[in-house]
């Protein structure tokens, strides 16, 4: 019976999900948010402070929060994370001289208490630059096959184009259903 309640309880409640953007400044996130939102490349400016955008995809309800990657912005992103449930980080797969403050960052915020449960969704962005670091470096930039207390997932992706980025939400959709 309780099975079946929570079930039936699941298949109505269209709750919404908490997803954070993050990464380094440049990296793409706020042309991503807005390919997921509105299907179009927008003209970007460094982000200071957030963008939120809902976005609905067959019934489920994810809150999106951009969060600005600057240096300076970065020790705030905490103040973000409560109820997260999923944590999308962006890599400019082009900067290979910042992938190891990327890294240093990835596992800031994999310590952090209200984080503990979500799942981690890499984009490797701008896949459409000429000798881009590829999925498999970045991977082992990142050390991504140490991480054994979250879900993870890794995609490739153009955001200018959108290439990859179902792939990435249809990954999170996946986790959502095997809860
Ligand atoms: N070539 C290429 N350029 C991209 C891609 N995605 C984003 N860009 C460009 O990268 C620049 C930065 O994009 P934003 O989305 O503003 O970056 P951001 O991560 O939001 O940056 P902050 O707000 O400063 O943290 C813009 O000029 C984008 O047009 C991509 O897939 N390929
Ligand atoms: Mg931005």
């Amino acid at each position: 019976m309780g099975i079946l309640f929570s079930r039936i309880w699941r298949l109505f409640n269209h709750q919404e999900h908490k997803v954070i953007i993050v990464g380094l400044d440049n990296a793409g996130k706020t042309t991503i948010l807005y390919q997921f939102s509105m299907n179009e490349v927008v003209h970007t400016s460094p982000t200071i402070g957030s963008n939120v955008e809902e976005i609905v995809i067959n019934n489920t309800r994810f809150l999106m929060w951009d969060i600005g990657g600057q240096e300076s912005l970065r020790s705030s992103w905490n103040t973000y994370y409560t109820n997260t449930e999923f944590v999308i980080v962006v890599v400019d797969s082009t900067d290979r001289e910042r992938i190891s403050v990327t890294r240093e960052e990835l596992y800031k915020m994999l310590a952090h208490e209200d984080l503990r449960k979500a799942g981690l969704l890499i984009f490797a962005n701008k896949q459409d630059v000429k000798e881009c670091m590829s999925v498999a470096e970045i991977s082992q930039f990142l050390k991504l096959t140490s991480i054994k207390d979250h879900q993870w997932h890794i995609q490739a992706c153009c955001a200018l184009t959108g290439e990859g980025l179902c792939q990435g939400l249809e990954w999170m959709m996946s986790r959502l259903k095997l809860r």
